[in-house]
């Protein structure tokens, strides 16, 4: 019998508006077309527990949680998606495409809200058991430029993290470029400005290695 491999986990990461899920869509439809098989997902979110959760985390009332108890509910999301989706698929050989994931808890309840990351990397390690992308694609656009295509974009509800204050948001860019910089060979910085189809030929060109 042909053993089929562990598939490959594959995260996207960025700021608000860098154009993520367009992006997943976008690599999964060319990663199909080379015959695989390919999951997209998301977080918070991507099983049903951790959809629960994403409505609590993203529109209930603006301080309604604590940072700490924030992170616990990231931590407790991702749990639950690890174990019923990320993993399965993993094992079953196929690729998962994730919209966030740990990077982004880093960078905004870490960089914007203050936590360490040492305590983050705790929770991470007890909920899922610190699993952690084969690729983190971190997608980099001028804030300004972000910011015109997501006013551009008709939305149904701003979220919590949204509404916040452009300080807060700076803070969360740089704490993601502090990770990627200590973390090369995982994470690569994708230039994120241009056409859409420039863009996901870049992030095909920053996976070639793992094709
Ligand atoms: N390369 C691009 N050029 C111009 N507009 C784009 C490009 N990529 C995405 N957009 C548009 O920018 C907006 C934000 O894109 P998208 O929703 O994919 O970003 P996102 O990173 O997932 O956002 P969020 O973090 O807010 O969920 C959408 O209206 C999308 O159509
Ligand atoms: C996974 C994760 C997400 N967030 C924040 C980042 C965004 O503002 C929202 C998710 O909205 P999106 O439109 O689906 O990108 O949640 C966070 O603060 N911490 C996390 O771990």
């Amino acid at each position: 019998m042909i053993m089929k491999g562990r598939g490959r986990f594959i995260t996207l990461e960025g700021g608000e508006g860098v154009g993520k899920s367009t992006q997943i869509r976008a690599l999964a439809a060319a990663l199909r077309e080379r015959g695989l098989t390919v999951v997209e997902t998301r977080e918070p979110g991507g099983s049903r527990g951790a959809e629960a959760i994403r409505e609590l985390l993203l529109h209930s009332e603006g301080d309604a949680w604590s940072p700490r108890a924030e992170a616990l509910l990231f931590a407790a999301a991702r749990s639950d998606h690890v174990s019923r989706v990320i993993t399965p698929a993993l094992e079953a050989g196929q690729w998962v495409l994730c919209d966030r994931f740990i990077d982004s808890t880093r960078a905004y309840q870490g960089g914007g809200s203050g936590l360490s990351d040492e305590d983050i990397m705790t929770l991470h390690r007890i909920g899922s058991e610190a699993l952690l992308p084969d690729r983190t694609l971190l997608l980099r656009l001028d804030v300004d430029v972000a910011e015109a295509r997501r006013s551009a974009r008709t939305l149904e509800r701003a979220d919590r993290f949204e509404d916040r204050q452009a300080a807060f948001h700076t803070k969360v860019v740089a704490a993601f470029d502090r990770i990627a910089e200590a973390e090369p060979q995982r994470i690569r910085r994708i230039d994120a400005d241009g056409q859409p189809d420039e863009v996901t030929g870049r992030l095909l060109a920053a996976l070639a290695d793992l094709l």
